[in-house]
């Protein structure tokens, strides 16, 4: 921090440093990068099928093969990480969300898929019950409880199973307590302790998860809220407990989520752990830009590009953007 006041006008003229590109070029203080970018994809059953995703223009889900055809695609373009989301049909949501931890499911096949098509390309998933339950919550539900002790093993079984399929990053997005000493535990016993976690440490109890429920087909499914176990969007001490704690557990790098909203967050989060740090711009924000550009309000590929920057600006390593192969493309040709 520099404590030296600039000097008057006119020695000070700081529109002398913004004349031209190249003065502006020099001063600039941060990059965006293909390399900062996370793509969430929404994966669904059968072959050469694709589903638009109503509250997302532009995002479809896919089947695995059509996924692991637009990972070898996204990693051509620079992009680092792809994370898989799996659109659930009713029929396979059980009280006891086996279908979570079955080495078949979606997410499995298509993590074993892309690692043997694209190796070099990370395959971070999710860890949660919401996709799997009928009750649609991220745990178990008994008499209106969303249960903790009872989900973590459900939620340890589950991460152990995207391990064994290759997944480089596990992304437990549930935000029970303890479940990432308990995976990191079940990982080094069952010989993963080279598995990386992503922890979603905070994240809130957000309206910005609209559509993404949507997209996993859960929104139908889900009976109340989440405010018993996602953050308050008032807090923020409570945010840096929670970081503080995952990295205690283990977690190699952590996440704050939704991303706009809480850019101070990830700045507090940054300065104070200086661990790899993330955000999410998560469903919800990425409908509300494609909707203001697609009536004209708004330049769409400028308020993009500017919503990515604000996340490097914040102090995080990377994003994780339903933007990410659009906003890859326009980074390679050179954008300002
Ligand atoms: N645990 C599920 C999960 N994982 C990622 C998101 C939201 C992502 C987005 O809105 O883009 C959610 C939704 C929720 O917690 O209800």
């Amino acid at each position: 921090m520099t404590n030296q006041t600039p000097p008057a006008f006119p020695l000070s003229r700081p529109r002398r440093m913004r004349r031209t590109p190249a003065l502006r070029a020099l001063a600039r203080e941060e990059r965006l990068s293909t390399d900062d970018l996370i793509w969430p994809v929404f994966l669904c059953d059968g072959e050469g099928v694709t589903q638009e995703v109503a509250s997302m223009p532009g995002v479809i889900r896919r089947s695995v093969d059509l996924t692991v055809e637009a990972a070898a695609e996204a990693h051509a373009a620079g992009i680092r990480a792809i994370c898989l989301f799996p659109y659930t049909d009713d029929s396979v949501k059980t009280p006891d969300c086996a279908e979570a931890w079955n080495p078949e499911n979606l997410t499995n096949r298509a993590i074993r898929g892309i690692k043997r098509a694209v190796p070099d390309i990370a395959v971070m998933t999710d860890i949660a019950l919401d996709p799997y339950n009928p009750d649609g919550h991220d745990g178990y539900v008994r008499d209106g409880i969303i249960l903790n002790d009872e989900s973590v093993e459900a939620l340890v079984k589950m991460a152990l199973a995207q391990a064994e399929a290759g997944a480089d990053i596990l992304g437990p997005s549930d935000m029970m307590d303890g479940r990432i000493g308990a995976m990191r535990a079940a990982l080094e016993e069952a010989g993963h302790g080279q598995v990386t976690i992503m922890s979603y440490a905070a994240k809130y109890a957000s309206a910005f998860y609209g559509p993404f429920r949507d997209a996993v087909g859960a929104s139908g499914a889900l009976k109340g809220d989440k405010k018993t176990y996602q953050l308050d969007p008032l807090n923020a001490d409570e945010a840096l407990r929670a970081v503080a704690r995952d990295i205690r557990e283990g977690a190699d790098m952590v996440m704050v989520k939704p991303g706009m909203p809480y850019l101070d967050i990830c700045r507090r989060v940054k300065d104070a752990y200086a661990v790899p740090t993330y955000a999410y711009q998560v469903s919800g924000e990425y409908a509300m830009i494609r909707a203001a550009a697609g009536n004209g309000w708004i330049d769409g590929e400028k308020a993009m590009m500017e919503s990515l920057m604000a996340f490097r600006r914040a102090g995080c390593d990377g994003v994780l953007t339903y933007f990410a192969p659009e906003a890859a493309a326009l980074i390679r040709a050179g954008w300002e």
